[in-house]
């Protein structure tokens, strides 16, 4: 794999924030077809590096790479979604007609909305006004518009936040289905026990990636049984061993790739 084959390719990303350095240097490589789950605690970096991923993000410094084109080009319009943590919808619009109104600004064909609708399970609220929806049910509405014109790489950050747990596992399984079907899924979490459902890891802290690579391969290598454990494991070694960040090879996803 390399970054015209990657679905995301990334050296050397500096993001300053105010007055924060919020991402120092970072390197990444993420190959096609899989759901790779970003995690770290709240405040190390992973808006900010989706932000970048998206082309949202004033970067000061290093490369960005998305299937092959600049991050934020106008040729990757449609073949990114972006799922934000705040719901981008308009409220004061049924749940149909916000997927119609964004159908028509991306081009997506209007047969699709019905089609994604069934895909969130939103049918019981396809006529609900979007404000009178509940948490989970915004959410999953936020990401049935990231869904329209079947983008190749779907950015979602945070997208279980304040779901039950029947409904997380169900979006889950949402994305397993998607990766089958060759796209790329990034999704943010803060709960570290969502790794299991991944295919692949990247692990933050303070702005720097700590781990890249399978869940199976992170326990083993931590000799843990959960990613929370593993976390605390490579963190604990880091301190250990005198160097703060744990050292992990650059472009370790990549090396894995068959
Ligand atoms: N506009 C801003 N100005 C200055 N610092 C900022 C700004 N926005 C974010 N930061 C800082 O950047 C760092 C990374 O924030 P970011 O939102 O990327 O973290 P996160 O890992 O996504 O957190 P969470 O899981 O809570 O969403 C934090 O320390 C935050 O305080």
């Amino acid at each position: 794999m390399d970054a015209d084959t990657a679905a995301i390719s990334i050296t050397g990303l500096k993001v300053l924030r105010g007055k924060n350095l919020v991402l120092p240097g970072l390197d990444l490589l993420v190959p096609r077809g899989e759901v790779v789950g970003l995690l770290g605690p709240s405040g190390c970096g992973k808006s900010t590096l989706m932000r970048a991923i998206v082309g949202t993000q004033i970067i000061s410094g290093g490369d960005v790479k998305v299937l092959g084109d600049t991050a934020g080009s106008a040729a990757l319009r449609r073949r990114v979604g972006y799922m934000t943590q705040e719901a981008s919808i308009y409220d004061d619009l049924p749940v149909t007609a916000n997927l119609n109104y964004f159908a028509k600004i991306i081009g997506a064909p209007p047969a699709q909305v019905a089609e994604i609708i069934e895909r969130t399970d939103l049918g019981s609220v396809a006529r609900a006004m979007a404000a009178d929806l509940s948490g989970g049910q915004r959410s999953r509405l936020s990401l049935a518009i990231a869904l329209l014109g079947s983008p190749e790489l779907l950015v979602l950050d945070e997208p279980t936040v304040g779901l039950d747990p029947v409904l997380r596992v169900a979006l889950w399984e949402l994305f397993a289905e998607l990766a089958a079907e060759g796209v790329t899924l990034l999704v943010s979490s803060h709960v570290m026990d969502e790794a299991t459902r991944c295919d692949r890891l990247i692990l933050m802290r303070e702005g720097q990636i700590i781990a890249q690579e399978t869940p199976g391969s992170l326990l083993e290598r931590t000799g843990t049984d959960n990613a929370e454990d593993a976390f605390l494991a490579l963190i604990r070694g880091a301190q250990e061993s005198g160097t703060d960040t744990p050292h992990v090879p650059k472009h370790r996803a990549g090396s894995e790739e068959p």
